[in-house]
Protein backbone atom coordinates (compact mmCIF):
# COMPACT_ATOMS: atom_id res chain seq x y z
CA UNK A 1 0.00 0.00 0.00
CA UNK A 2 1.65 3.60 -0.53
CA UNK A 3 1.30 5.72 1.78
CA UNK A 4 2.08 9.89 2.18
CA UNK A 5 2.99 11.85 5.35
CA UNK A 6 2.22 15.66 4.97
CA UNK A 7 5.13 18.16 6.95
CA UNK A 8 2.80 21.07 7.14
CA UNK A 9 3.85 24.58 7.70
CA UNK A 10 2.50 25.34 10.84
CA UNK A 11 1.03 29.16 11.86
CA UNK A 12 -2.68 27.82 11.25
CA UNK A 13 -4.94 30.86 11.13
CA UNK A 14 -8.20 29.11 11.62
CA UNK A 15 -10.50 26.59 10.26
CA UNK A 16 -10.20 27.46 6.48
CA UNK A 17 -6.43 27.60 6.72
CA UNK A 18 -6.54 24.32 7.54
CA UNK A 19 -8.86 22.62 5.38
CA UNK A 20 -6.88 24.31 2.49
CA UNK A 21 -3.99 23.49 3.24
CA UNK A 22 -5.42 19.53 4.20
CA UNK A 23 -7.09 19.86 0.96
CA UNK A 24 -3.96 20.18 -1.12
CA UNK A 25 -2.09 17.60 0.65
CA UNK A 26 -4.84 15.01 -0.51
CA UNK A 27 -4.72 16.32 -3.97
CA UNK A 28 -1.27 16.05 -4.34
CA UNK A 29 -1.05 12.57 -2.53
CA UNK A 30 -3.61 10.86 -4.64
CA UNK A 31 -2.03 12.40 -7.77
CA UNK A 32 1.45 10.60 -6.19
CA UNK A 33 -0.77 6.96 -5.94
CA UNK A 34 -1.09 7.42 -2.85
CA UNK A 35 -3.82 5.30 -0.91
CA UNK A 36 -4.01 7.02 2.69
CA UNK A 37 -2.54 10.12 3.90
CA UNK A 38 -1.15 11.18 7.38
CA UNK A 39 -1.61 14.52 8.54
CA UNK A 40 0.28 16.11 11.84
CA UNK A 41 -1.06 16.66 15.08
CA UNK A 42 -4.56 18.35 15.22
CA UNK A 43 -3.95 19.20 11.43
CA UNK A 44 -7.56 20.77 11.72
CA UNK A 45 -6.98 23.73 14.35
CA UNK A 46 -3.43 24.03 14.14
CA UNK A 47 -0.75 22.77 16.76
CA UNK A 48 -0.27 24.10 19.63
CA UNK A 49 -4.22 24.99 19.62
CA UNK A 50 -4.69 28.67 19.63
CA UNK A 51 -7.40 29.33 22.62
CA UNK A 52 -8.53 31.74 19.27
CA UNK A 53 -8.90 29.04 16.94
CA UNK A 54 -10.47 26.55 19.78
CA UNK A 55 -14.76 27.24 19.06
CA UNK A 56 -14.33 27.12 15.41
CA UNK A 57 -12.02 24.17 15.00
CA UNK A 58 -13.37 21.84 18.07
CA UNK A 59 -16.33 19.47 17.24
CA UNK A 60 -17.77 16.29 17.56
CA UNK A 61 -17.20 13.57 14.97
CA UNK A 62 -20.17 14.48 13.12
CA UNK A 63 -19.72 18.29 13.14
CA UNK A 64 -18.57 20.08 10.78
CA UNK A 65 -14.74 20.21 10.98
CA UNK A 66 -15.25 16.14 10.32
CA UNK A 67 -17.57 16.73 7.60
CA UNK A 68 -15.29 18.92 5.66
CA UNK A 69 -12.60 16.50 5.81
CA UNK A 70 -15.01 13.26 4.98
CA UNK A 71 -15.47 15.54 1.68
CA UNK A 72 -12.00 16.26 0.79
CA UNK A 73 -11.54 12.12 1.22
CA UNK A 74 -14.26 11.70 -1.28
CA UNK A 75 -12.97 13.84 -3.60
CA UNK A 76 -9.64 12.63 -4.14
CA UNK A 77 -11.06 9.21 -3.45
CA UNK A 78 -8.29 8.86 -0.91
CA UNK A 79 -7.94 7.45 3.03
CA UNK A 80 -7.02 10.48 5.63
CA UNK A 81 -5.85 10.49 9.15
CA UNK A 82 -6.42 14.07 10.60
CA UNK A 83 -6.18 15.31 13.88
CA UNK A 84 -8.48 18.16 15.86
CA UNK A 85 -9.91 19.08 18.86
CA UNK A 86 -12.79 16.93 19.54
CA UNK A 87 -15.90 17.78 21.66
CA UNK A 88 -17.95 14.91 23.61
CA UNK A 89 -20.20 16.39 26.00
CA UNK A 90 -18.42 18.86 28.29
CA UNK A 91 -14.74 17.57 27.12
CA UNK A 92 -12.25 18.27 24.81
CA UNK A 93 -9.40 15.59 23.71
CA UNK A 94 -6.68 15.80 21.20
CA UNK A 95 -8.31 13.47 18.59
CA UNK A 96 -7.36 11.70 15.40
CA UNK A 97 -9.23 10.71 13.17
CA UNK A 98 -9.21 7.69 10.25
CA UNK A 99 -11.40 8.17 7.20
CA UNK A 100 -12.21 6.12 4.45
CA UNK A 101 -11.99 6.98 0.40
CA UNK A 102 -15.91 7.11 0.92
CA UNK A 103 -15.68 9.09 4.10
CA UNK A 104 -16.63 6.88 6.52
CA UNK A 105 -14.87 7.45 10.19
CA UNK A 106 -12.99 4.35 10.50
CA UNK A 107 -11.50 4.79 13.90
CA UNK A 108 -11.08 7.76 15.96
CA UNK A 109 -8.02 7.53 18.88
CA UNK A 110 -7.63 10.13 21.38
CA UNK A 111 -3.95 10.98 22.88
CA UNK A 112 -3.61 9.05 26.02
CA UNK A 113 -0.39 10.49 27.02
CA UNK A 114 -0.46 14.59 27.09
CA UNK A 115 2.42 16.52 26.67
CA UNK A 116 2.85 19.68 29.25
CA UNK A 117 0.73 21.80 30.80
CA UNK A 118 -0.39 23.57 28.02
CA UNK A 119 -1.83 20.48 26.79
CA UNK A 120 -3.02 19.11 30.25
CA UNK A 121 -5.10 22.26 31.04
CA UNK A 122 -6.76 22.06 27.89
CA UNK A 123 -7.68 18.72 26.94
CA UNK A 124 -8.60 15.19 28.64
CA UNK A 125 -6.64 12.28 28.30
CA UNK A 126 -7.81 9.61 26.07
CA UNK A 127 -8.99 6.43 28.02
CA UNK A 128 -7.99 3.37 24.91
CA UNK A 129 -4.69 2.39 24.37
CA UNK A 130 -5.34 0.14 21.23
CA UNK A 131 -7.48 1.46 18.37
CA UNK A 132 -7.39 0.21 15.22
CA UNK A 133 -8.91 -0.75 11.54
CA UNK A 134 -8.30 -3.05 8.96
CA UNK A 135 -7.50 -0.83 5.50
CA UNK A 136 -6.73 -2.62 2.36
CA UNK A 137 -5.21 -6.38 4.04
CA UNK A 138 -3.44 -4.35 6.49
CA UNK A 139 -4.21 -3.69 10.60
CA UNK A 140 -3.79 0.01 10.85
CA UNK A 141 -3.61 1.82 14.91
CA UNK A 142 -3.49 5.03 15.78
CA UNK A 143 -1.27 6.90 18.38
CA UNK A 144 -0.21 10.38 18.65
CA UNK A 145 3.04 11.92 19.06
CA UNK A 146 3.85 11.81 22.72
CA UNK A 147 2.01 8.26 22.70
CA UNK A 148 5.07 7.17 20.58
CA UNK A 149 7.70 7.53 23.18
CA UNK A 150 6.45 4.95 25.67
CA UNK A 151 7.53 2.09 24.23
CA UNK A 152 4.60 0.15 26.26
CA UNK A 153 2.07 2.35 23.82
CA UNK A 154 3.87 0.89 20.78
CA UNK A 155 4.36 -2.61 21.70
CA UNK A 156 0.58 -2.84 22.91
CA UNK A 157 0.05 -2.27 18.97
CA UNK A 158 2.52 -4.83 18.08
CA UNK A 159 1.04 -7.54 20.46
CA UNK A 160 -2.29 -6.47 19.08
CA UNK A 161 -1.43 -7.17 15.62
CA UNK A 162 -0.70 -3.76 14.38
CA UNK A 163 1.20 -3.88 10.77
CA UNK A 164 1.42 0.17 10.49
CA UNK A 165 0.64 2.30 13.05
CA UNK A 166 -0.57 6.13 12.04
CA UNK A 167 0.98 8.53 13.81
CA UNK A 168 0.39 12.76 13.52
CA UNK A 169 2.54 14.31 15.81
CA UNK A 170 3.58 17.83 17.06
CA UNK A 171 7.50 17.46 17.34
CA UNK A 172 9.67 20.30 18.39
CA UNK A 173 12.94 21.54 18.71
CA UNK A 174 15.19 19.95 20.74
CA UNK A 175 13.40 16.32 20.49
CA UNK A 176 14.34 15.99 16.81
CA UNK A 177 16.08 12.73 18.31
CA UNK A 178 12.44 11.32 19.01
CA UNK A 179 12.06 11.27 15.08
CA UNK A 180 15.80 10.64 13.76
CA UNK A 181 16.75 7.56 16.55
CA UNK A 182 13.47 6.69 18.19
CA UNK A 183 10.80 6.11 15.72
CA UNK A 184 12.91 3.78 13.75
CA UNK A 185 13.39 1.80 16.90
CA UNK A 186 10.24 1.54 17.87
CA UNK A 187 9.46 0.24 14.84
CA UNK A 188 11.94 -2.42 14.98
CA UNK A 189 11.33 -3.51 18.46
CA UNK A 190 7.76 -3.65 18.15
CA UNK A 191 8.16 -5.34 14.44
CA UNK A 192 5.64 -2.84 12.58
CA UNK A 193 5.40 0.62 9.96
CA UNK A 194 5.40 3.41 11.75
CA UNK A 195 3.95 6.91 10.02
CA UNK A 196 5.05 9.75 11.46
CA UNK A 197 3.59 13.04 10.54
CA UNK A 198 5.42 16.28 11.85
CA UNK A 199 4.56 20.16 11.76
CA UNK A 200 7.72 22.60 10.67
CA UNK A 201 8.12 26.12 10.75
CA UNK A 202 7.74 28.38 14.19
CA UNK A 203 4.34 28.85 15.83
CA UNK A 204 3.16 29.62 18.95
CA UNK A 205 6.79 30.49 20.14
CA UNK A 206 7.67 26.62 19.21
CA UNK A 207 9.94 25.09 17.09
CA UNK A 208 8.76 21.80 15.22
CA UNK A 209 11.57 19.70 13.46
CA UNK A 210 10.35 18.28 10.44
CA UNK A 211 11.46 14.78 10.03
CA UNK A 212 8.09 12.95 9.09
CA UNK A 213 9.20 9.73 8.86
CA UNK A 214 8.09 6.53 7.65
CA UNK A 215 10.03 3.39 9.50
CA UNK A 216 9.78 0.17 8.82
CA UNK A 217 10.40 -3.21 10.72
CA UNK A 218 13.75 -4.03 9.52
CA UNK A 219 15.27 -1.05 10.20
CA UNK A 220 14.81 0.97 7.25
CA UNK A 221 13.44 4.49 7.23
CA UNK A 222 12.19 7.20 4.73
CA UNK A 223 12.81 10.85 5.92
CA UNK A 224 12.15 14.20 5.39
CA UNK A 225 14.13 17.21 6.18
CA UNK A 226 13.71 19.64 9.00
CA UNK A 227 12.86 22.37 7.48
CA UNK A 228 10.36 22.69 4.44
CA UNK A 229 6.81 21.72 3.46
CA UNK A 230 6.88 18.14 1.92
CA UNK A 231 4.80 15.16 1.25
CA UNK A 232 6.78 12.13 2.48
CA UNK A 233 5.66 9.15 -0.19
CA UNK A 234 6.42 5.21 0.95
CA UNK A 235 5.23 1.74 -0.21
CA UNK A 236 3.98 -0.71 2.55
CA UNK A 237 4.76 -3.71 1.83
CA UNK A 238 3.38 -6.85 3.78
CA UNK A 239 6.56 -8.92 2.54
CA UNK A 240 8.69 -6.55 4.40
CA UNK A 241 6.71 -7.45 7.43
CA UNK A 242 6.41 -10.99 6.77
CA UNK A 243 10.65 -11.27 6.40
CA UNK A 244 11.53 -8.87 9.36
CA UNK A 245 9.13 -10.81 11.76
CA UNK A 246 10.16 -14.20 10.70
CA UNK A 247 14.09 -12.87 11.22
CA UNK A 248 13.70 -10.86 14.40
CA UNK A 249 11.15 -12.95 16.79
CA UNK A 250 10.89 -10.49 19.39
CA UNK A 251 7.24 -10.52 19.78
CA UNK A 252 7.18 -14.31 19.85
CA UNK A 253 10.11 -14.52 22.32
CA UNK A 254 8.72 -12.17 24.96
CA UNK A 255 8.28 -12.97 28.19
CA UNK A 256 5.66 -10.67 30.41
CA UNK A 257 5.32 -12.93 33.46
CA UNK A 258 8.60 -11.69 34.23
CA UNK A 259 8.10 -7.48 33.86
CA UNK A 260 6.62 -5.19 36.01
CA UNK A 261 3.51 -3.76 34.98
N1 LIG B 1 9.54 14.71 24.13
C1 LIG B 1 8.37 15.50 23.90
C2 LIG B 1 8.10 15.77 22.43
C3 LIG B 1 6.75 16.49 22.23
C4 LIG B 1 5.59 15.56 22.41
C5 LIG B 1 4.23 16.22 22.15
O1 LIG B 1 4.17 17.42 21.79
O2 LIG B 1 3.22 15.49 22.29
Amino acid sequence: MRIACQQAACGTTGLAHSLGQLRRAARRAAEAGAELLVTPEISVGGYPLLTANLAEASGPVDGPQCVEVSAIAREFSIALVHGWPETDGDRLYNSTRLVSPQGDTLAIYRKAHLYGRGERAMFTPGGQGVVQASYKGLTLGLLICYDVEFPEAVRAHGVAGTDVLLVPTGLMRPWDFVARTLVPARAFESQLYIAYANWTGSHGGIGFCGHTTVAAPDGTASVLAEEGEGLLIADVDPAVLRRARAATTYLRDRRPELYSS
